[in-house]
């Protein structure tokens, strides 16, 4: 069951906007939904894409699934925070209610690209943690790409092509981790998230504790 992270959940503290990117197939999408399941103090900031539905993915839980001239009508309306072109879709994130949220200590999770993150980063400084998640070889990545079994043989293709590229962002990350056994991953992708709850800035509830406590 989800158990609460923080010690000091009953200091206020500001919610953050933890990104977590990887070139396709490395896992990114397992180690968010790891998260989601484990702690619910985060929460998924669910992005709008023009891509078609997987197997198993459900309209409003993993994307909004839309159409070209509905993704057209929300980027005139100024809708998303940051939106850019993947695998020949298009994806965005919607503004939504996060900023209000942040303000009240809700975390957001971020499964975008390195374009949205340096987007995002851009916009909000203060409140983005980036992290990379890197597979341990070229291999095992195809190899997890068509274990998938989610996409046709050339669109794996494009993603093999397209990993090197993504790669290249990697120092453009706060953190880098490598998912070999996924657990592990896990385990470290969460410690990130503590200790970045734990930031000084972000605890606005330790004025008034330290005030108190030095009165
Ligand atoms: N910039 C941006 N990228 C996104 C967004 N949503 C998803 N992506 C990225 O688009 C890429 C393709 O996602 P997807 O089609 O779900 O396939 P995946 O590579 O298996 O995760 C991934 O790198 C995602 O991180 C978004 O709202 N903005
Ligand atoms: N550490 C791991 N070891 C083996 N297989 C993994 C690991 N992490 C993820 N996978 C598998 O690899 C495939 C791609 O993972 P996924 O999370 O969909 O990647 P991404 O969202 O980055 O495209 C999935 O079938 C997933 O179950």
């Amino acid at each position: 069951m989800a158990e609460s992270s923080s010690s000091q959940a009953a200091l206020a503290r500001r919610g953050l906007m933890f990104i977590l990117s990887s070139p396709s197939g490395a896992g990114k999408t397992t180690i968010s939904r790891m998260l989601l399941e484990a702690d619910d103090e985060i929460k998924l900031s669910v992005s709008v894409t023009t891509r078609p539905p997987r197997p198993g993915e459900i309209d409003g839980v993993h994307y909004y699934f839309v159409d070209d001239a509905e993704f057209d009508r929300m980027v005139e309306e100024d809708d998303f925070y940051e939106w850019a072109h993947v695998f020949g879709h298009r994806y965005g994130t919607p503004k939504g209610r996060i900023r209000a949220a942040l303000k009240d200590g809700q975390d957001f999770l971020f499964d975008i690209d390195w374009q949205g993150t340096q987007q995002l980063y851009q916009k909000d400084q203060q409140d983005v943690v980036r992290v990379f998640i890197l597979p341990p070889s070229i291999a095992e990545l195809r190899r997890r790409l068509e274990a998938r079994a989610q996409d046709e043989k050339d669109v794996i293709d494009a993603r093999m092509e397209r990993a090197r590229a993504e790669i290249s962002h990697w120092d453009a990350y706060d953190y880098v981790v490598i998912n070999e056994d996924v657990n592990l991953c896990f385990g470290k992708v969460r410690e990130i998230l503590d200790a970045e709850r734990m930031k000084r800035q972000r605890q606005t509830g330790l004025i008034p504790f330290v005030r108190e406590l030095m009165s």
